[in-house]
């Protein structure tokens, strides 16, 4: 029997397990069962609570709903931010973690939790990539891959077509990419709608696409931090930047909700 608790961040759903023992050992076959919204738990992905091995409070796992790892995940972030404080009493106000991505923490602030997410890296703009429902295409890896392309019409876009088409483009193979569709809603006020890899659909939101998202806003816009952004589940969430110049940035941080579903056991 696993023992599980169900959270979701602004949405985006995931299956989170304690596994501080090592004692849990899941396939990717497995995973992807409980992720399974007609078989399992329903998920976009599971979080594991492991521990630290560089001094951190815990060490942070992801998959996604397919059972492939991730190296990072900011809506996963929120949640396991929120999931671990709650494992020392007195509840802890910060936590740190290592995840592939680097040591992060988040910091829980009233209903919200922020996260200082690791430095983005790789952003490239205008892609040599030329899609027929689309503009420009820019890329930058917030903790995984992210490509953002500004849309006149969010609501009536088709984000499945157009996500698998940037998603298993060549131009990201063989890691492939998560696919981000923007608009600007005002001066520091953006909406997205997120393809994710992995979970090979729309999801409710994406903490990492946020960050991509409201960078690309910045650099284009020259909107100052920080910057809101709306996303499809109907929550509207906080990016923060410190921008550096020639389209470095550090100090990026995503405050929003990180809610706890139910708790429950399952066999697997
Ligand atoms: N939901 C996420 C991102 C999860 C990982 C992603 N699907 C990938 O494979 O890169 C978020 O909130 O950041």
């Amino acid at each position: 029997m696993l023992n599980f608790t169900k959270m979701n961040g602004a949405g985006n759903d995931f299956v989170v397990i304690d596994n501080r023992d090592l004692s849990i050992n899941l396939s990717k076959e497995q995973i992807a069962q409980l992720c399974d919204r007609h078989r399992g738990v329903g998920a976009d992905g599971l979080l594991a609570v492991e521990p630290a091995e560089n001094g951190a409070d815990y060490k942070f796992r992801y998959y996604n709903a397919d059972g492939g790892e991730a190296e990072m995940c900011g809506n996963g972030a929120r949640c396991f931010g929120a999931y671990t404080a709650r494992l020392s009493s007195p509840t802890k106000e910060i936590v740190t973690f290592e995840t592939i991505a680097g040591t992060l923490s988040a910091e829980l602030i009233g209903d919200n939790v922020r996260i200082a997410m690791s430095d983005p890296f790789d952003l490239d703009m205008n892609l040599p990539i030329a899609l027929p429902d689309l503009g420009n295409i820019h890329f930058v890896n917030t903790g995984v891959p992210h490509a953002v392309a500004y849309v006149k019409d969010l609501p009536a876009l088709d984000v499945v077509k157009n996500g698998a088409a940037i998603r298993y483009h060549d131009h990201f193979a063989p890691n492939g990419t998560n696919a981000n569709f923007a608009c600007a809603i005002g001066p520091d006020h953006i909406a997205i709608r997120t393809y994710e890899r992995g979970v090979e659909g729309e999801t409710l939101a994406c903490g990492t696409g946020m960050c991509a998202s409201a960078l690309f806003h910045h650099i284009l816009t020259g909107a100052a931090s920080p910057i809101k952004v709306d996303v499809a589940g109907g929550d509207t969430l906080e990016i923060g930047f410190e921008p550096l110049g020639d389209n470095k940035f550090s100090n990026v941080t995503l405050t929003g909700p990180a809610d706890f579903v139910f708790t429950g056991s399952i066999e697997v």
